[in-house]
């Protein structure tokens, strides 16, 4: 076949190279070679979805003793790329037929109907086929430095109610765990994508919701002092994420801070309270960080500053970071949890396993760098595996080796974050020797097992230190959706009819008291006898106080003016 005579010629290849090097995975065999080479934006989606459907296409070929396989010849064919592309565009496109001409094409299109009969035996059986992420919600999340969540629902739900069928439920949920975060029906995506001016705008980020989960851990645990590092941080959803909480958690404070302090603070309003630095090692990564940041980031009391380089070249002792309390960890990972990934691998043969180690290794040298800086206090660790070696594994590694030998007495433990108390889906005991309580400590999120969001994987560690402090100050609680007044989601827009729910963890009863106990004992920074976070601690326990008093004397006031309407009513 001549090159030109195929619109799909530049696919077929591309497809060719990716079965002969899997382990590679197709983006970097796609775009790693650069120049010429680079294939175009419609070859490259259409080798992807048609990864996506091999699994079928090979059913559909090898059923019946490879009846269909046999009737187009298909083990003569040199570019089996160009055969399955061509399939994958009959079978499964939208377009529903092969363009061009060509002998394959000739040989396939001659057994369409057979072809076509056992595609709608597969799909049948396989429901989900392909994308069982198009059956997720559409997740929203409001960015709060540039709107309301109020504003945006107002917006999403004017469209919503316009783009839905009338029996079709055309409601915008808030999310039950992470705040600021909306749920819309899966269809969503057909009027809600990226070029969408909510989007464009900066007001909203469509993300996934399980990738919210590292910013609402890191920001919600502990206490909100002192500097950030996001340590692989391009595109930048999760920077964003965490300078917005951080912003909003600033902004609640100013609001509830007694009147008296409030004239105090009167002219310094400006003030920037915390710093994240987003360090990128790519160069074109970067660049998209940087453009990012400075379309999303607008605070008066939090900043963002990219930082292109070597996160594991960061030196823990430079000054520019003293001030860093917490680092958020979301190194590269084999995005085995993403279920719509062109490559998602679920067998592991021996290429593929070397991949995963090689990743581990790196990551666990980023933990255990991020857990090296003598100030930080709060490290988590996420990805978007659901492979052991990159998750359980590489926490039980860093743990027991920045552990052992210590002399100054401090420890880095694994904590529950509390922000996500409720999430069913814990860590794997056992694995890398992890205890039940520490396997407790640990949130997976899998997609293909009801959890409605993409597979993944967030770890949260703090470091305990020796002190003879015993006061202790309540865990910041996370702000709640359930009160902005829409209603909270609980699986609404689930099609699926779930066969196999995630289980509920059936916690051993003396366990459970260790890690109340333990979690008591290690949610909150102030824990360390590091000055700085004992005396905010006070200062955030003595909020708190005023906090108390205030909401009592509103109740008190409310009662009284129920009391005076209930007795002119009465009159
Ligand atoms: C999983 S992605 C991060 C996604 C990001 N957290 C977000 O939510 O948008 C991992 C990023 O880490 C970067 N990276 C890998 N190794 C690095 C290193 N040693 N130092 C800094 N960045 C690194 C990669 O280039 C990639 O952009």
């Amino acid at each position: 076949m001549s090159k030109n005579t195929s619109p799909y010629y530049a696919a077929g290849t591309l497809l060719n190279t990716y079965l002969q090097h899997r382990n590679r995975g197709l983006k970097s065999i796609a775009f790693d070679s650069g120049g010429n080479n680079v294939p175009s934006s419609s070859s490259y989606a259409t080798v992807a979805k048609t990864i996506q459907h091999l699994p079928a296409i090979n059913s559909i070929l090898n059923a019946d003793n490879k009846k269909l396989s046999k009737a187009i010849d298909f083990d003569s064919y040199k570019n089996k790329g160009l055969a399955y592309v061509m399939i994958y565009e009959l079978l499964f496109s939208k377009f529903q037929k092969i363009r061009g001409g060509g002998q394959i094409k000739r040989m396939i299109v001659k057994h369409e109907k057979e072809l076509r009969r056992e595609a709608d035996e597969y799909t049948s059986k396989n429901p989900s086929l392909g994308d069982p992420s198009s059956n997720f919600p559409r997740y929203v999340r409001v960015n709060v430095m540039h709107s309301t969540v109020a504003d945006v629902v107002n917006i999403l739900q004017e469209e919503l109610t316009k783009a839905s069928s009338e029996e079709g439920n055309s409601t915008v949920y808030a999310d039950a765990h992470v705040p600021d975060l909306l749920v819309l029906p899966p269809n969503a995506s057909s009027w809600l994508h990226h070029d969408s001016e909510l989007v464009k705008s900066g007001k909203i980020i469509l993300q996934d919701k399980s990738s919210c989960f590292s910013a609402l851990v890191c920001a919600s645990s502990g206490d909100f002092c002192g500097d950030y590092i996001d340590a692989c941080s391009a595109p930048g959803n999760k920077t964003s994420h965490l300078a917005a909480l951080l912003h909003a958690s600033f902004a609640a404070d100013d609001e509830d801070e007694p009147p008296k302090k409030k004239k105090k603070k009167k002219g310094n309003t400006n003030k920037i309270q915390s710093t994240v630095f987003a360090c990128e090692r790519s160069s074109t990564r970067f660049d998209t960080l940087k453009s990012r940041m400075d379309q999303l980031v607008s605070s008066s009391s939090v900043a963002v500053e990219p930082t292109h380089g070597d996160f594991l070249k960061i030196d823990p002792s430079d000054p520019k970071y003293a001030n860093v309390r917490a680092i958020m960890l979301d190194p590269s990972c084999s995005g085995s949890g993403i279920v719509n990934a062109p490559d998602r691998s679920t067998t592991q043969n021996s290429d593929e396993k070397n991949r995963i180690q090689s990743l581990a290794n790196f990551q666990t040298v980023a933990l255990k760098h991020s857990m090296s800086f003598p100030q930080v206090e709060r490290v988590v660790y996420s990805t978007c595996s659901v492979h052991d070696e990159e998750n359980e594994m590489v926490v039980s590694n860093a743990l027991a080796e920045m552990n052992s030998g210590k002399e100054d007495g401090s420890e880095w433990k694994l904590v529950a974050p509390q922000c996500l108390q409720h999430w069913p889906r814990r860590g794997k005991e056992g694995v890398g020797g992890l205890s039940k309580y520490q396997a407790d400590c640990l949130i997976r999120c899998d997609g293909l097992d009801g959890d409605e969001t993409n597979g993944f994987f967030v770890s949260y560690f703090e470091r305990t230190r020796v002190s003879n402090d015993t006061s202790s100050v309540q865990s910041s609680e996370t702000t709640c959706n359930a009160s902005i007044g829409i209603p909270l989601y609980d699986g609404q827009y689930k099609k699926v009819v779930e066969s196999e729910a995630p289980k509920k963890i059936e916690k051993d009863p003396k366990q459970t008291e260790e890690s109340k106990s333990k979690g008591a004992k290690c949610t909150n920074a102030t824990q360390s006898n590091n000055k700085a976070a004992e005396k905010s601690a006070k200062k955030r326990a003595k909020k708190l106080a005023w906090k108390k008093k205030q909401a009592l004397q509103k109740g008190e006031r409310m009662k009284k003016k129920e009391a005076l309407a209930a007795k002119s009513k009465e009159e």
